[in-house]
């Protein structure tokens, strides 16, 4: 009931080899719909945490096994490939249980982690503002409580969190779950904290008056170099998963409107991202819920466009950005075929209950189609009514004193969640 592909690669010298396994348990059923027989999105986590995948091994089952999650024998021909590789680490796509990994630790020898463990560490390792470290550490914690069924004997402190697979040599802490639910509370105690500052200075951009754009879209789509395109900034992109961690907010003036806006670069979303990070990194997820429009970037080269799509859009429901107006940026146009290329760089997509959402298409590495993400960036402006015309605040974002004056009922709004560009946009719609 079991069939496989295995390939390989040489192993390199230095880095943590990697075995890197994914399940395919069909289509249906609670395990089904996200297998990727490539393996090459976790092949990139692999690599983006610091680890060189020196093989593939994927499997089909109906259902995982309850102490291996995979078969046997399934388990037998990996540790065969570990020790041919003389692999460090086994990673598994899917989310294995802390039973399944005790025991596929005992039978291969080696550790081994699963895909939410791996994003968790490549946040861990990126995070670098106070109020990232926090996030991750918080997520982290969260993950380990709820797999706390045995004792953890090596959880290793670092400067960015606790490592996921602690290794010999490090500071040996026992933490039991007291202490981690401890912890987890002063952690969030904290976290309140800068998020009050956050959403102070968030006031303080929408009592400017500032139009607010954030980029949003699966990682590695290209949002980063995007922005230092559209900004002349240099922030860090890079062709590894979860690149940008934390929100870089700069000013993007457009002509045709005469105003700026502001511009956030956020952190990439990924499928079955760990729902404990989502929480624990809801302040940071904010910022695209609280825009005003979102460029949801997307890399057209990609294979598997539309599932990205759908998680994105997923994740933007989850955290209350479903509504915001978007505008759909296909990137890396540069990489199609030239029958691959749409017609036109600007369309629309006509999306359930008729909203029309404008499409372009852009290289952010050739700088090809910037200009279309402008002039659709001032159509969203318009859209909601604020041009320089209907609002003269927008091309003087540096007089503070003069929106501040008539903002008053706008404070009330603030109080209960609202911001003030939402209540904006109700009220631009209500016209
Ligand atoms: N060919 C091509 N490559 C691009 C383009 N835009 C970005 N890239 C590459 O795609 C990779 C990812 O780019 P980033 O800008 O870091 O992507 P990101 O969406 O910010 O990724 P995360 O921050 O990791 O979520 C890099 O290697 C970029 O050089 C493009 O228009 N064409
Ligand atoms: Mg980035």
């Amino acid at each position: 009931m079991s069939s496989s592909s295995t390939s390989s690669t040489p192993p390199p010298s230095e880095a943590a080899r990697a075995i890197l396994v994914g399940v395919d348990f069909g289509r249906t059923g609670p395990h089904g719909g996200n297998f990727d027989p490539s393996l090459d999105e976790l092949a990139l986590l692999a690599e983006s945490a610091g680890d060189t995948p020196v093989a593939r091994v994927t499997a089909k089952r109906q259902a995982p096994d309850a102490a291996l999650f995979v078969g046997s024998g399934k388990a037998d021909e990996i540790k065969l490939l570990v020790q041919a590789h003389q692999a460090h680490t086994v990673l598994f796509d899917q989310a294995i249980s802390p039973a399944q990994q005790r025991n596929l630790e005992r039978l291969l020898g080696v550790p081994v982690a699963d895909r939410t463990a791996l994003i968790l560490e490549i946040f861990a390792a990126r995070a670098k503002s106070h109020e990232g470290k926090l996030q991750v550490e918080l997520a982290q914690l969260q993950y380990l409580a709820s797999r706390l069924v045995r004792r953890w004997s090596h959880l290793e402190r670092q400067s960015g969190g606790i490592g996921m697979r602690g290794g010999p040599g490090e500071a040996q802490i026992e933490l039991d779950r007291r202490m981690i639910d401890e912890r987890i509370k002063a952690i969030k105690e904290r976290l309140k904290k800068v998020q009050r500052q956050r959403s102070t200075q968030r006031r303080a951009r929408a009592r400017n008056g500032v139009f607010r754009v954030s980029l949003v879209g699966y990682t590695n789509a290209g949002k980063s170099t995007l922005f230092n395109a559209l900004v002349k900034a240099r922030t860090y992109a890079a062709n590894q998963l979860f690149a940008t961690l934390d929100t870089t907010t700069r000013s993007l003036y457009l002509e045709a409107a005469g105003a700026s806006v502001s511009l956030s670069d956020t952190v990439g979303f990924i499928r079955d991202l760990p729902h404990k990070l989502v929480e624990a990194f809801q302040a940071t997820l904010q910022e695209a819920a609280d825009a005003d429009l979102l460029l949801h970037v997307i890399d057209a080269a990609s294979p598997v466009l539309d599932e990205q799509m759908v998680e994105v859009e997923r994740v933007l429901a989850e955290i209350g950005a479903a509504d915001v107006p978007q505008i759909l940026v296909y990137n890396k146009v540069d990489r199609l075929e030239d029958n691959q290329r749409p017609r036109e760089a600007q369309d629309w997509l006509e999306r359930d209950g008729g909203v029309r959402v404008p499409r372009v298409f852009v290289s952010a590495l050739t700088g090809e189609g910037m200009e279309l993400i402008r002039e659709q960036i001032v159509a969203a402006m318009r859209a909601q009514g604020l041009t320089p015309d209907l609002n003269p605040e927008l091309s003087s974002p540096s007089a503070p004193e003069l929106a501040q004056s008539d903002a008053p009922d706008h404070d009330e709004a603030q109080q209960d969640g609202q911001t003030q560009t939402q209540q904006d946009r109700h009220e631009h719609e209500q016209l």
